[in-house]
């Protein structure tokens, strides 16, 4: 598929490598002849599915999964007044159905809050079928105009995890709230990706909800990526959709709901996150191959050492573990540079001196060679798969803590904003965060920060000087 040769632009020049990274390790193919749309390759496609295998896995714990239609009809579209306001310049419509113009036009859903809700408003009735807690992955279609980008601001979402829940009362709606928060943490603490959750300004907060909090990634350029967000909608769709139950009085009250969204932009933060100048590094978690077995044959013994080698795979993969042989023709450091693009966690090399020895050479992706005995081999390699886990979250957690700095004025917060995230105090008023992304173009990204490395704690206004608290401010995908 790709020319394996060359090198890729190096990571500090994000974009590029970026861009590269996503053609040379088969993760998209950007040659699709609509703006904005991408097609999976397969080796991209089978890290979808590992990750969203994971997603589903914590999801159904306290959810179930289910399927809505893509098409919206524009009477149900159009019923909240926010969500018109906040997706009437994203959505695609369908006028016609073959050559007849359709009487009522329908939406491509952008996310599909106004074809799950007139259901829930048939399915609800009585307090006894609360909670509600229903997702869905689907394609979803929004018309960007900013720029676009394989799996980080594309137009056919591919991989939109939507969850939509009810509730009998804001405080109930709220507990899930943080409970989709929790589940945020333990899913991109499983992808080795460390992130800083915050409370989006109301200005940014999702159309019609009561308030978002937001889930953003710091990637290598310090430009941050919002990888999730958690919405609490009151009972401002309830009242829209007329989701009424009747509670233990015998009377009539309306739901309180949360919707979480995540797309795949969560593949983008593991690539970014994670990779270096040799290409992917991939979680065990999600990696396709989690490990390669490398032959080094030399002199006489191919033989021997392909049959150790085919036994040590059959061994492998009965502990469950999704391992590979290249056993190609060609030099090792050939092959090496190929498994290393692909971000394969572990490599496993068998040569004549391995098999004298009883041995197995492991080497991580990040160069960490550990040699352990072939007797036990899928434990040590379980063992080294989550050392190695480890290893690159360790490395990502650093990189997140070094790009966090704060500023007390604007002319320093300006000179720290160039490939970091900055942490300021603000007074909560809209004028001051207005002059502040101005005077350095950047965005105030949100209050109530959560995060190990940030102090959620209380100041002066970097503009106004009045009493203020903990914000972060960042230049965003
Ligand atoms: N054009 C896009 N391409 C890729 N991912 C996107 C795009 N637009 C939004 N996302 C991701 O999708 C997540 C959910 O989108 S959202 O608009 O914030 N929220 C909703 O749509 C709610 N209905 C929750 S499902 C965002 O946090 C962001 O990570
Ligand atoms: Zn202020």
């Amino acid at each position: 598929m790709a020319d394996e040769t060359e090198g890729l632009p190096p990571r500090n020049d994000f974009s590029a490598w970026y861009n590269e990274v996503i053609r040379r390790a088969e993760i998209m193919d950007v040659r699709y002849p609509v703006k904005g749309l991408y097609v999976w390759y397969p080796f991209g496609f089978a890290l979808r599915n590992h990750t969203y295998t994971l997603l589903r896995t914590l999801l159904n714990r306290d959810h179930e999964e289910t399927l809505f239609p893509l098409l919206i009809p524009e009477t149900e579209f159009m019923k909240e007044a926010e969500h018109i306001k906040g997706f009437e310049d994203e959505v695609y419509w369908v006028t016609h159905g073959g050559l007849s113009p359709l009487d009522v036009k329908l939406a491509l859903r952008p996310t599909s809050e106004t074809a799950i809700y007139p259901m829930y408003a048939l399915w609800i009735r009585s307090h006894a079928d609360l909670p509600l807690k229903l997702y869905q992955v689907v394609n979803t279609f929004r018309y960007e105009t900013k720029h676009t980008r394989p799996l980080i601001r594309l137009r056919e979402i591919t991989s939109f995890m939507e969850s939509h829940t009810v509730h009998a009362t804001w405080d109930e709606a709220n507990e899930q709230v943080e409970y989709e928060l929790g589940l945020s943490q333990e899913f991109y603490r499983d992808l080795g990706v460390p992130i800083i959750i915050s409370k989006r300004p109301d200005w940014d907060k999702f159309p019609g909800a009561d308030f978002t909090m937001a889930v953003d990634a710091v990637m290598p350029d310090g430009r941050t990526l919002q990888i999730g967000t958690v919405h609490h909608l009151g009972d401002h769709f309830s009242r829209t959709f007329g989701i009424t139950y009747e509670d233990v009085n015998g009377e009539q009250q309306f739901g309180s709901q949360t919707c979480y969204g995540i797309s795949e932009r969560c593949i983008a933060a593991v690539i970014g996150v994670h990779g270096d100048d040799k290409g992917l590094i991939l979680p065990a978690t999600v990696a396709p191959t989690q490990v390669v077995i490398i032959p080094v044959i030399v002199g006489k013994r191919g033989d021997e050492i392909l049959a150790a080698v085919k036994d040590l795979e059959k061994e492998l993969k009965a502990a469950g573990i999704r391992v590979k042989t290249d056993a190609r023709d060609m030099r090792p450091g050939a092959k090496y540079y190929h498994w290393e693009l692909h971000g394969v966690p572990l490599r496993v090399e068998l040569g004549p001196r391995d098999l004298d020895n009883k041995q197995l050479v492991c080497v991580n992706r990040l160069g960490v060679k550990t040699v352990v005995p072939r007797d036990g081999a899928a434990e040590s390699v379980k063992k080294l798969l989550d050392e190695a886990h480890d290893q690159i979250l360790e490395r990502a957690e650093s990189h997140l803590e070094s790009h966090l700095m704060t500023a007390v004025t604007p002319e320093e917060c300006n000179e720290k904003l160039d490939g970091n995230v900055v942490v300021v105090h603000w007074c909560g008023c809209r004028e001051c965060a207005d002059k502040l992304e101005e005077l350095t173009n950047s965005s105030l990204l949100g209050t109530e920060v959560r995060s190990q490395y940030v102090k959620n704690d209380e100041g002066t206004c970097i503009i106004c000087g009045k009493p203020g608290t903990a914000a972060l401010v960042g230049r965003s995908y």
